[in-house]
């Protein structure tokens, strides 16, 4: 059993991703793209950055020989047509971009997007042989109820479980628990570690063992330098989507030290 965990450990990817939200302008993102690909400490993990969308192609250019990966903080679900201010899967693939981050809570929350919606995103995303970020978590009213884990589970099963099991080696999850999000508040490392074993049973009751084992799942919610190296240390924490502390290279590179 210990050696199978070991294994399984292995195959999965550690991933430490940071979303820059609406946050750096073109020289801004341009000096701390800089001062990342400087300090980038040697690592297995893979780091990934998601600039604002006018930023993409420009970041896309200056790390074309780091390691670092340029991924977007979202798209639409459509091919291309009359979406006025959308931006579609293939624009992203042809300037380089082939991850892109769908369902953050923001986007759940301020711009109107339901599962159904998130659905159909992932879909094409998958359908263009792109890797989906796939960001999901409870309220602090569901977390008060006790009602997180049917939440989550149905948050999941509505955008991702008709999905074939071939799928899946493009999918990384990202759980933020909404409360935890931009508020200082973060989940100990021992709720990350429930709700990241009970998404991973959950998986292995709607595909399989092998699934469940091999698919990523990032925990997001005020990941600082201080809390990095515990929530990390958790078995089934297999890295973190970063909002506020990806935004300081310093904070940053800590927090992929600490992987
Ligand atoms: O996408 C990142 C998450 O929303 C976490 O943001 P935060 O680290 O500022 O809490």
């Amino acid at each position: 059993m210990q050696e199978e965990n070991l294994n399984t450990q292995k195959m999965r990817s550690k991933i430490v991703a940071g979303n820059w939200k609406m946050n750096k302008n073109s020289a801004e993102t341009e000096a701390l793209l800089t001062e990342l690909a400087a300090k980038l400490p040697d690592t297995q993990a893979e780091v990934m950055v998601a600039p604002t969308f006018v930023n993409l192609q420009s970041a896309v250019k200056q790390l074309e020989s780091s390691t670092i990966e340029v991924i977007a903080q979202n798209m639409h679900f459509g091919e291309s047509g009359a979406y006025t201010g959308e931006i579609s899967a293939d624009m992203l693939l042809d300037i380089g971009i082939d991850t892109v981050i769908i369902g953050h809570s923001e986007r759940r929350a301020y711009f109107g997007e339901t599962d159904e919606i998130l659905a159909k995103k992932v879909k094409t995303a998958l359908k263009k042989n792109m890797r989906v970020m796939f960001c999901f978590g409870e309220e602090l009213d569901d977390r008060k109820s006790e009602n997180h884990f049917n939440v989550v589970e149905t948050q999941l099963k509505n955008a991702l479980f008709s999905l074939d099991a071939s799928a899946w080696t493009s999918i990384i999850l990202a759980y933020e628990p909404v409360w935890a999000i931009g508020t200082g508040e973060t989940a100990s490392p021992e709720q990350a570690q429930e709700m990241h074993a009970f998404i991973r049973k959950t998986i292995t009751d709607a595909y399989d063992t092998s699934i469940a084992t091999n698919v990523s799942i990032l925990y997001g919610g005020s990941v600082k330098p201080a809390n990095a190296e515990e929530i990390f240390s958790k078995p089934d924490v297999d890295g973190g989507l970063i909002g506020g502390a990806s935004l300081v290279a310093d904070d940053f590179v800590a927090i992929i030290e600490a992987i």
